[in-house]
């Protein structure tokens, strides 16, 4: 322990950088969170050289299986961690496959200003050039950072950071996979230093209306999917089981097709919050564009891809039904 140096907490919850393979160049196939929270700290002793870290096996799963119960239970840990003087930041290593909704989901309820940062691998930790060590060792050293502090909820692998709202994962089996498209990273790691050039201009963490802390579950919200022939089997089976809210996840702009329509108008009038995005992955999808949003009295998730959407449509739900207010929503965070 180096008094000089931040206090980081790593919290473990499993996925691939936790993983193990049968051989050395087993870089799929493998087993998704095996390997606990020591053996990843110990795996990667330059941590020391940039901060004090302690862990925590919080979950061990692969990210596919994330739930609403492990979001809320992580929350209210990470909250609770923050609050405390000598915590200076937090590590999440997570699977990557559902980590851009994690860090969405932070970035909406965390109340701290100090550095979160989410990180995972693409490599098992037993494969050769496993990407697991040197990302934890960025996402220590970035989550030990002043630069990081305000900045919302971070995503650091491949020496590159970025911001929970608008990353997402663009490649099934590349390190280099996590990417922000068109808004861009905000900056490198580069010999464990952040060099940030750009901040996500959304509101986050310390500045948002979401408090999770007396909640025990989230309003129902699924996501319907839009293709061609698509008919409204999905959208009435959500509408049976009792969701509150649908993400309509259209074509093009948030294109409405003829045969989901209908549906979707009657589980609004039902009383079901219905949001317009786009499974196209980039873009606005325009109010009373693509369909008449005031008129119908539906939502646009601005650009907010299908899965974020439902992830903010939750936390809105938890404070209103109004839909005026839940656009108000969607054009804040
Ligand atoms: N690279 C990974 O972490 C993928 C894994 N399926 C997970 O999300 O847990």
């Amino acid at each position: 322990q180096d008094a000089k140096l931040p206090h980081v907490v790593i919290l473990a919850t499993g996925g691939t950088i936790a993983g193990t393979g049968a051989t050395s160049t087993t870089t799929v196939g493998y087993t998704a969170a095996k390997v606990g929270v020591e053996s990843l700290i110990k795996a990667v002793p330059e941590l020391s050289n940039v901060a004090n870290v302690t862990g925590e096996q919080v979950f061990q799963i692969a990210s596919e299986s994330m739930t609403n119960e492990h979001w809320l239970a992580l929350a209210k840990r990470v909250n609770t961690l923050l609050a405390q003087a000598d915590v200076d930041g937090i590590v999440i290593t997570h699977g990557t496959d559902t980590l851009e909704e994690t860090a969405y989901f932070l970035d909406l309820v965390v109340k701290s200003n100090k550095p979160v940062v989410l990180v995972g691998s693409m490599r098992p930790s037993t494969a050769i050039s496993a990407d697991g060590p040197i990302n934890l060792y960025n996402a220590v050293a970035l989550a030990g950072s002043k630069e990081a502090v305000g900045k919302g909820v971070l995503v650091a692998l491949n020496d590159q950071i970025n911001a929970a709202r608008e990353v997402t994962k663009t490649n099934t089996v590349s390190t280099d996979t996590f990417k922000t498209t068109e808004l861009g990273f905000l900056g490198y790691m580069l010999d464990g230093k952040p060099r940030f050039y750009r901040a996500s201009l959304r509101k986050h963490t310390a500045e948002t209306e979401f408090d999770v802390s007396g909640l025990n579950a989230l309003p129902a919200v699924d996501v319907a999917y839009s293709y061609a022939n698509v008919g409204t089997a999905a959208v009435d089976a959500f509408v049976a089981q009792g969701d509150v809210g649908i993400v309509h996840a259209g074509t093009g702009d948030g294109s409405l097709p003829a045969r989901t329509k209908p549906a979707l108008v009657a589980a609004r009038k039902k009383g079901v919050i219905i949001v317009r995005s786009s499974r196209v992955g980039q873009g606005i999808v325009a109010r009373n564009g693509e369909a008449n949003d005031d008129e119908l009295d539906f939502v646009v998730s601005d650009t907010l891809s299908p899965q974020k959407a439902r992830i903010l449509l939750m936390l809105a739900l938890t404070r209103t039904h109004d839909t005026k207010e839940i656009q108000r929503m969607f054009y804040t965070y």
